[in-house]
């Protein structure tokens, strides 16, 4: 029994319950950390989340959970990872319930094809991808929407859900499925602005990169959380180390009520173990737009996730 009073020993206790999935940095590690609170479990398992590699922010959300998770049960128990929504200060899932919730999307959003230009969206969506999305990056306004406007006219008939990455305005105009936003997208809005994109009736799903985002994104209540990068991607500069596996598993026990995209670098190889962390969808650039023949590599991944359902 770990001695509740005892910081040390509650980190040394998470340590050797979870270093082996998440991969202990060392036992010197678990000293450093700055502290928000002098209460024991929520000091000791600071230092335990630090010494198992989750960054400032995600540890501090991270502790204060597990002292959540203490109080609620009336014990401190090691071997619990917190995947309590209400423990990490989320409303009570599931999130379609509240009345601020954006519209559902499908639970199990499927292969998610994520696409540099219209014509690109239209090709997927005609090889049967469920899910595309059109990441258009360009400051050239009038440039965007004639491909906004193209991409949603490329899944009409199709089945495909079509999300517009960034430029949610345009994407309300043009009638797109949804709108995906990072954290920084999710910045730069009004809380009005948030309530536009809802009330036009539009999905969102929002990036996150560890618990901190995923406290974030969900405070808006989005239609999917979109969890990366699982991998090394050499697709764009990602501010955060890869979540590997072991993480994204966690992420997906705590985030259980939403719709889920794992994403970043996942490749055939790897796309087993990232359909064994319960994820419903899997969000691919490269492995589609840099195959030899997309077509048959999308219809082979959507094998593999019906396979895995
Ligand atoms: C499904 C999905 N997940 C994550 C992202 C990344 O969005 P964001 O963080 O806004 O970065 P950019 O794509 O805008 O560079 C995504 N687009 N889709
Ligand atoms: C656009 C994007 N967003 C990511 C995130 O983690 O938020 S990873 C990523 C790139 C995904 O490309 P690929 O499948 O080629 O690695
Ligand atoms: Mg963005």
């Amino acid at each position: 029994m770990t001695a509740l009073n005892d910081h040390r020993a509650v980190a040394h206790a998470i340590v050797a319950a979870h270093g082996l999935r998440f991969g202990a940095i060392t036992a010197a590690a678990i000293s450093a950390g700055s502290f928000s609170s002098d209460d024991p479990v929520y000091r000791g398992a600071k230092q335990a989340c630090t010494a198992l590699g989750f960054i400032e922010i995600d540890s501090e959300c991270l502790a204060q959970a597990w002292q959540a998770q203490t109080v609620r049960t009336g014990a401190f128990d090691a071997d619990q990872w917190p995947e309590t929504p209400t423990d990490f200060g989320m409303r009570a899932f599931p999130p379609t319930e509240r009345g601020d919730a954006f519209a559902p999307s499908p639970e199990r959003l499927g292969l998610y094809a994520v696409l540099p230009d219209a014509r690109w969206v239209g090709r997927m969506a005609r090889a049967g991808v469920p899910t595309v999305q059109l990441r258009f990056k360009s400051d050239d306004a009038a440039a965007t929407e004639r491909e906004v406007h193209a991409a949603v006219d490329a899944v009409r008939g199709t089945g495909a859900l079509l999300f517009i990455n960034d430029h949610w305005h345009t994407a309300i105009a043009a009638g797109a499925y949804g709108v995906h936003l990072g954290q920084e997208d999710l910045d730069a809005l009004a809380p009005e602005q948030v309530r536009q994109i809802r009330d036009a009736g539009l999905r969102l799903g929002v990036s996150t990169h560890g618990y901190a985002e995923m406290v974030r994104a969900d405070a808006v209540s989005p239609s999917y959380i979109a969890m990366g990068a699982v991998y090394p991607t050499t697709l764009k500069k990602m501010a955060t180390a890869p979540q590997g596996v072991a993480r994204l598993a966690a992420y997906a026990r705590l985030l259980r009520g939403y719709p889920q995209v794992g994403i970043g670098g996942i490749d055939a190889v790897r796309l087993p173990e990232v359909l064994a962390t319960g994820v419903g969808s899997v969000a691919v650039v490269r492995a589609l737009v840099a195959a030899e023949d997309p077509e048959a590599t999308a219809a082979q991944w959507m094998a593999s996730i019906a396979a895995a359902a």
